[in-house]
C-alpha cells in the first residue's frame, strides 16, 4: 500500500509493490492519463450518516487517501472527483485543506453510471482539462492502489482500448428461482469479481456512455460491459492485489484504518542524546523492535539527520544525561517548518532514562508541564508528542531482555495506535 512519503511531491515516489518489495517505479508512460473518481454516493451499507468517502483515519477522510494515491503519481494528469451537489463544498476544502493540486471537483448524478459519465464528459475537449488517451476509473473509496497496478492497467488499456482488475470469487455465485430455492450454481474456477481500477481509451469510454440507453445508467454496474456492448471493446482482465477491496461495510472502515496504522508504524528514526548507554539502549531496542516488526535506524548524531526529517513518520528521541526537552522541542519545530504532518500525524516518543530508584518518579512532574504544552502546540500542527519515564533498577545497568521489551511494547503500542488523546503523556515504562 502507498502511504506516499512525499509532501513535496516532486519525482518518483517510492512505493511499495503488490510482490512485497519496495522499489522506486519508472513509468515509462508515453500517453496521457488522467483519473476519475466516483464519489457521489450516501453509502448506505456502511449504516453511518456520514457517506464513507468522507469518513475520517486519523484526521483525514478516505477521500484524501485515494487522491493521494493517484495525486502522487508524475504520470497522472488531471484527477476529477465527482461528488454528490451537495458535497462539493466539503469537497473543495478537502482539496485545499490536504494540498491536493491536480483536483477538479465535479457534481454527480442519481447512480454510479451517471457519476462517472459527468466525470469523462469533465475531460472532454470542450472543458477545462486537456482530454487524456487514457482515462482511469477507480471507486473513490478503495484508498489502497498501487503504483505498479495502476501502470499495468494504463498500458494495457492503451493496448486494448479497456482493462480491468479481477479478484478470484470467495464464495459461489448461486441463481435462486423467484421462490427462494436454488435454481443453479455456477463453476467457481470460470468465474471472478471485478473490481477497480479500470483503464479505457478515452474514446471508447465516451462513446460507450453515450451510446448506452437509460436502463443501464439506472441499473448498470460494469463499465467494462458498457464498452463490449456499445463499443465492441474487449478488456484486458489483470488480477489484482486483495488491498484493491472497495469500503462497503461498518466493518471495512475498521480494516481500513487498521491497514493504514500498520504502514504508518513499519520503521521509526532513534536519535540519543550521543551518550554510551542512550547508543547502547538505541541498539537493544533496535533488536526487540525488529520482532515487532518495526525497523529502527539508529543515529549517531545527538541531533539527528535532518533528512529523516522529509522521510519518516516516527521518530524516538533517547535521553541519558539530562532532560533533552529542549532537543525535542528542535525536532518538532522542524517537522512543523517542513510541514512535515499534513497528510499524516507524525509521531515524536521521547525517552529519559531513570536509573535511580522509583520515588524519583514523581520528580518528573517538574518536565511534565513543560511537556503537556509542547504537546499541545504540536498537536495543532498534526504532531503527536508523548514522553516516556524509562525506569532501570541499578543492578539492571545492562539493559535486561525484559526492561527494554518493556519500553519497546510501550513505545511500539504508541507510535501505531496515534492515539491523540495521549499525547503530553508521561508514561511509565
Ligand atoms: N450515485 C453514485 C453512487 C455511487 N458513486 C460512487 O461509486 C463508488 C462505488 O459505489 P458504492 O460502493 O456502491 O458506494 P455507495 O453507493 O455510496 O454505497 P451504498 O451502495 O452502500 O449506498 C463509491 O465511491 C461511490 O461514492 C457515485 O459516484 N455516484
Ligand atoms: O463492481 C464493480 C466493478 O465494475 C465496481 O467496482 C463498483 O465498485 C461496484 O459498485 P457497487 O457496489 O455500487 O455496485
Amino acid at each position: 500500500m502507498n502511504l506516499s512519503s512525499d509532501p513535496d511531491r516532486s519525482g518518483q515516489p517510492e512505493c511499495s509493490s503488490r510482490h512485497g518489495g519496495r522499489h522506486k517505479a519508472t513509468s515509462g508512460v508515453h500517453f496521457t492519463v488522467s483519473v476519475v473518481l466516483p464519489a457521489g454516493g450516501t453509502g448506505e451499507r456502511t449504516g453511518l450518516v456520514t457517506p464513507k468517502q468522507f469518513y475520517m483515519f486519523l484526521n483525514r477522510p478516505l477521500i484524501s487517501y485515494t487522491i493521494q494515491a493517484f495525486e502522487r503519481l508524475s504520470w497522472i494528469q488531471h484527477i476529477v472527483v465527482v461528488v454528490a451537489e451537495e458535497s462539493i463544498a466539503l469537497t473543495r476544502d478537502i482539496v485545499q485543506r490536504f494540498q491536493h493540486t491536480k483536483v477538479r471537483v465535479v457534481s454527480g448524478g442519481a447512480t454510479r453510471h451517471r457519476s462517472i459519465f459527468n466525470g469523462v464528459q469533465a475531460l472532454d475537449p470542450g472543458e477545462s482539462a486537456a482530454t487524456p488517451d487514457v482515462v482511469i476509473i477507480h471507486d473513490a473509496v478503495r484508498p489502497f492502489v498501487e503504483e505498479d497496478f495502476l501502470l499495468e492497467i494504463a498500458m494495457a488499456a492503451k493496448e486494448n482500448g479497456a482493462s480491468g482488475a479481477i479478484r478470484p470469487l470467495v464464495s459461489t455465485v448461486i441463481a435462486t428461482t423467484s421462490e427462494g430455492y436454488l435454481d443453479h450454481s455456477l463453476e467457481r474456477g470460470k468465474y471472478r469479481a471485478s473490481e477497480m481500477p479500470q483503464g479505457f481509451l478515452y474514446g471508447v469510454i465516451h462513446q460507450a456512455y453515450q451510446k448506452c440507453s437509460e436502463f443501464d445508467f439506472d441499473f448498470g454496474t460494469e463499465c467494462l460491459h458498457l464498452a463490449l456492448q456499445h463499443t465492441g471493446t474487449r478488456a484486458k482482465l489483470i488480477e489484482g492485489p486483495p488491498t484493491l477491496w472497495k469500503v462497503t461495510y461498518k466493518r471495512d472502515l475498521a480494516a481500513a484504518e487498521s491497514i493504514i496504522k500498520e504502514t504508518l508504524c513499519r520503521s521509526a528514526c532513534v536519535t540519543s542524546d550521543g551518550s554510551k548507554r542512550a547508543r547502547e539502549l538505541g541498539r537493544c531496542l533496535q533488536k526487540v523492535m525488529a520482532s515487532l516488526d518495526m525497523e529502527l535506524d539508529v543515529l549517531p548524531e545527538p541531533i539527528g539527520d535532518a533528512s529523516r526529517l522529509s522521510k519518516e513518520w516516527n521518530f524516538i528521541k533517547l535521553f541519558v544525561n539530562g532532560s533533552g526537552l529542549s532537543e525535542v522541542e528542535e525536532t518538532v519545530k522542524a517537522l512543523e517548518a517542513a510541514n512535515r504532518a499534513l497528510l499524516h500525524p507524525v509521531v515524536v516518543v521521547w525517552v529519559r532514562l531513570d536509573t535511580s530508584d522509583g520515588m524519583s518518579v514523581s520528580e518528573t512532574g517538574a518536565g511534565h508541564l513543560p511537556l503537556m504544552e509542547l504537546a499541545s502546540a504540536a498537536k495543532l500542527q498534526n504532531i503527536l508528542l508523548y514522553g516516556i519515564h524509562f525506569l532501570l533498577s541499578e543492578e539492571d545497568a545492562g539493559f535486561s531482555e525484559g526492561s527494554v521489551k518493556r519500553l519497546a511494547e510501550l513505545t511500539y503500542t504508541l507510535i501505531h495506535d496515534r492515539n491523540a488523546l495521549l499525547a503530553g503523556q508521561m508514561l511509565c515504562a
